[in-house]
């Protein structure tokens, strides 16, 4: 019997097989400025050697997320983008990179964890990160993705404590999304402190790959990320302003983000 490939194997796959020191995973404002730009966006990313893509569905009330993707965010749901188009567009998408869909709980609660789950596996999506679900409600989430090989990526802050840490590393699948610094997203100048000890904190408890993300902007940022021990970076807010601009300047945001990703992709190959 030949077991069917499940999302959580393709994003162990694509830790395992990434081009550079660490997996590049850019994220992707779906629907900004509109759902096909989206997918020429994600294009463009795959051409300019990301490994993964964590492709957002934009939502009104975002928490976590700083002002330059909660803008993007709200002109995504202007311009006509749901959560049903948003899927739609990351079934192409998952074509050309493994897709680590990234939503706010809500939509997850409305169709039931059961039918979310099956349809982010029909649609051929790898992973499911849900910013505003604790561990202490995950439950439901967690076996319904589990029952189709969906991977749910847990995050963790330099606040989470020792005991929390394991906690959630025993449910962690794909990978742990580890929060450089608290507050919400956004470039930063400097990212204040050596995210070393925080990671080494993190693989200690992890059985699968740690990803840093929240703050890393340029190539340099990427490059001390890996340095420091991440197995993948993640990068969101200096994509989302290069899409941003350039819709501003009324030009292609496809090659701006994809020029972002490639500088991206040669500071990790070093
Ligand atoms: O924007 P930054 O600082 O580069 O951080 C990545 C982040 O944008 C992306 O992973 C993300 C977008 N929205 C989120 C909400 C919660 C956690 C993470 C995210």
């Amino acid at each position: 019997m030949t077991r069917v490939e499940t999302g959580a194997d393709r994003l162990a796959a694509a830790f395992k097989g990434a081009r550079g020191r660490a997996a590049l995973m850019p994220y992707l404002m779906a629907g900004f400025p509109d759902i096909e730009t989206s997918v020429r966006i994600a294009t463009a990313y795959a051409d300019a050697g990301a490994d993964l893509v964590e492709l957002g569905v934009p939502f009104s009330d975002p928490l976590a997320d700083g002002p330059v993707i909660h803008a993007a965010a709200t002109a995504a749901l202007e311009s006509g983008a749901t959560v049903h188009n948003v899927l739609e567009a990351g079934t192409r998408i998952a074509e050309l990179l493994p897709v680590v869909l990234m939503v706010y709980v809500n939509p997850i609660l409305a169709r039931g964890p059961e039918r979310f789950a099956a349809e982010l596996a029909e649609r051929g999506i790898s992973g499911l990160i849900v910013p505003d679900l604790p561990l202490e409600e995950s439950e439901p989430v967690l076996a319904a993705c589990d029952a189709r090989g969906v991977a749910l990526v847990p995050l963790v802050a330099p606040t989470t404590p020792d005991d929390r840490l394991s906690a959630i590393g025993r449910t962690a699948r794909g990978f742990v999304y580890t929060v450089s610094v608290t507050g919400t997203t956004g470039e930063r100048a400097s990212t204040s402190a050596d995210p070393s000890d925080l990671l080494a904190r993190v693989k200690a408890h992890s059985p699968v790959p740690v990803a840093l993300g929240f703050g890393i902007s340029n190539g340099a940022q990427a490059s001390a990320a890996a340095d420091a021990g991440a197995d993948g970076v993640i990068v969101g807010s200096r994509l989302v302003r290069a899409v941003a601009e350039a819709v501003e300047q009324g030009a292609d945001p496809a090659p701006a983000a994809g020029s972002v990703v490639a500088e991206l992709a040669d500071a990790l190959v070093r």
